[in-house]
This record gives structure tokens, C-alpha cells and sequence, in this order.
């Protein structure tokens, strides 16, 4: 199946000089969630508003659909959502005459039915007639999406859709994202929070200083780079790690009451059942172990710290 969204060779510089972007190639596939992961200034915004047609590039190529972003900006640009970090909504607008306005800005024909199904899947239906200067700072967000949503889009974009917001409508956000995408909507999102991205993501891209230096599905990603590490409390704390055990990768930590075992690193197979004989022929006795894996934030953090 070709991309849903194939950016090629794309830069841009800004007037002053930034490189926002480098030589950024990528391509989206069709009903899949990609996370756009980077830190603050890494181009990720720049990125999303030059796909949007907000921002003009400096060099390369992109299409949606087919649809060229430049040379068929409406044919590109009705197949888009975006919901952008900042509020853009008329404040002294409701809600209804919002989401109406902006589906009619991209020429589409009114489909009240459409709207007030987009309204109620948002909770927003109930509010319907409050302008929007009167909601709370998550209604506003799903106003945003309706906004986003209104012209029925087959693409969403969605710049740091939880910032700022509580846990659980961080939590219905992502059930809603899901939905979407059950009902074959591309999403595209970008987060400062590693926890939604491996919640919800299907591939991952970090982006760095304008550099594309990675594109992995997440799972994949995890396994690579994900290690994991196993802690035994020690019945007895140790002084050093024993000879007997030198062929293990393990560290002492907590004053010689732990020993760490580190494995799984690029799906490496392990040698626990291994290391437990040892420590048994060594004469090591345990008192209690416990694992932990991870996260994407663990891996995110290395590849960005390997990377400059
Ligand atoms: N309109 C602009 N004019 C000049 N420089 C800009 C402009 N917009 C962004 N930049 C610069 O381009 C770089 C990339 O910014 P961008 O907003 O794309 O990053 P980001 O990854 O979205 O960051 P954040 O996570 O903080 O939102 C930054 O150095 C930023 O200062």
C-alpha cells in the first residue's frame, strides 16, 4: 500500500538562518498512529505546520494521498486535520456555529448529522450553544479536535494534544485517538510525554536538532534497545562481584546487598538459568529478586544523549 504521507528530502531554514529542518525523508502509513518524538526546538512543529501548508519549506517534496502539498494545496489539504498546540478558536463563538464554520471553510457540503455525532463522540454535544469563552480548558481541546474533525479528514495531526491536561483526560484522549483510528483515520502526534507514545504509538520517529535519526515501530524499537534488568538481594551483602560469576554481566549496587544483571539488549538471549546454578554452586543464597524493564522514555533519553 504507498505511504498516506511521503515527505522527501525535506529542509527548511527560516529567515535569520535556522536550520529547522535537514534532509528530512519519512513516510506515513495509512490508519497507523505515528509518534513524533524530540525535544523542544528539535523541528517537530515546523514539520507538522510545512505538511499543513502553514510554513513553506525550504527544499524537498511531500504529498498526501498523491496530492502534491504545493502544487495541489486543496486537494492536500482537505484530506488534513490539525489540531495545533495553541487554542485558535473564536472565543465569543458556540460550539455549533464553530465546527459549522470551519467544515464549511473547506468547501464541504453541511452534514448536520456528521457534526452532532462528532459533537457527542467529544462531549461537547451537551455544550453545543455555550460559546466557547465559557468552557473548560479541556472542553476547549475538544473543541479543537471537533474543529480539526469537522471536514471529516482521512489525515489528523495532532501538536502535543495533552499538554497541560489532567490524567484522565489525558486517558480519554487517547481512548478517542484509538477510535479514530478504528474508524481508519491516520494519526500523527507529537508529545513530550514517552508515556503516551508507547501507550499509543504504532511507529516512532525521533527527530534532534532538526534530524530525522530515527523511524522504528515501537515494539521493535523496544525490543532493540529495551533492556532489562533483574535485582537480587543477597542473603548476605558481598564485598565483590566472585570470580565464579565473572562470565555474568552483573554490578553490585545498595553496599553489596544487590546484585544487578543487566540482558535483552538487541534481543539478546539471557543466561539467568545459568546465573542461578552459579550463585547456587557458589554458595550465594538470596533472600528476594524482582525485574524491571525500559520504558520508551529510558530509550528515548539514550538515543538523544548517543546522539550529540
Ligand atoms: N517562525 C520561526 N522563525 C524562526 N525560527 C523559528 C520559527 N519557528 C520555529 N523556529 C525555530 O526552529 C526550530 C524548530 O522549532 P519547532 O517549533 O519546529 O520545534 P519543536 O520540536 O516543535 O519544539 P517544541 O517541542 O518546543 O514545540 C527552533 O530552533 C525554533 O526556534
Amino acid at each position: 500500500m504507498p505511504p498516506v504521507i511521503s515527505v522527501s528530502h525535506l529542509s527548511k531554514t527560516y529567515a535569520g538562518g535556522r536550520a529547522a529542518l535537514k534532509d528530512v525523508s519519512l513516510e506515513i502509513n495509512k490508519g497507523e498512529i505515528f509518534a513524533l518524538l524530540g525535544p523542544n526546538g528539535a523541528g517537530k512543529t515546523t514539520l507538522i505546520s510545512i505538511i499543513c501548508g502553514i510554513v513553506t519549506p525550504t527544499a524537498g517534496k511531500i504529498t498526501a494521498d498523491g496530492h502534491d502539498i504545493i502544487r495541489d494545496y486543496r486537494g492536500a489539504r482537505s484530506l488534513i486535520g490539525l489540531v495545533p498546540q495553541e487554542l485558535t478558536i473564536d472565543f465569543f463563538e458556540n460550539v455549533w456555529a464553530t465546527v459549522k464554520l470551519s467544515r464549511g471553510l473547506f468547501g464541504k457540503k453541511p452534514d448536520d448529522a456528521y457534526l452532532e455525532s462528532l459533537l457527542r463522540d467529544l462531549a461537547l454535544w451537551d455544550r453545543k450553544d455555550s460559546q466557547a469563552r465559557t468552557l473548560s480548558g479541556g472542553m476547549k481541546r475538544r473543541l479543537m479536535i471537533a474543529k480539526a474533525l469537522s471536514h471529516q479528514p482521512e489525515i489528523l495531526f495532532l501538536d502535543e494534544p495533552t499538554a497541560g491536561v489532567d490524567v484522565e483526560l489525558r486517558h480519554s484522549m487517547w481512548q478517542l485517538v484509538r477510535k479514530l483510528r478504528t474508524a481508519g483515520t491516520t494519526i500523527i502526534l507529537t508529545t513530550h510525554y514517552l508515556e503516551e507514545a508507547e501507550e499509543m504509538a504504532d511507529r516512532v520517529g525521533v527527530i534532534r536538532q532538526g534530524e530525522l535519526i530515527l523511524v522504528e515501530d515501537k515494539k521493535r524499537l523496544m525490543q532493540k534497545l529495551g533492556k532489562k534488568r533483574l535485582t537480587l538481594t543477597l542473603a548476605t551483602p558481598l564485598a565483590q562481584v566472585p570470580v565464579a560469576l565473572a562470565i555474568h554481566p552483573l554490578t553490585l549496587a545498595e553496599g553489596g546487598r544487590e546484585l544487578v544483571y543487566t540482558y535483552g539488549e538487541n534481543g539478546a538471549e539471557t543466561q539467568i538459568a545459568q546465573l542461578l546454578n552459579d550463585l547456587n554452586a557458589a554458595g550465594i543464597a538470596i533472600s528476594d529478586l524482582r525485574t524491571e524493564e525500559s520504558s520508551l522514555e529510558d530509550i528515548f533519553v539514550s538515543l538523544i544523549r548517543k546522539a550529540s
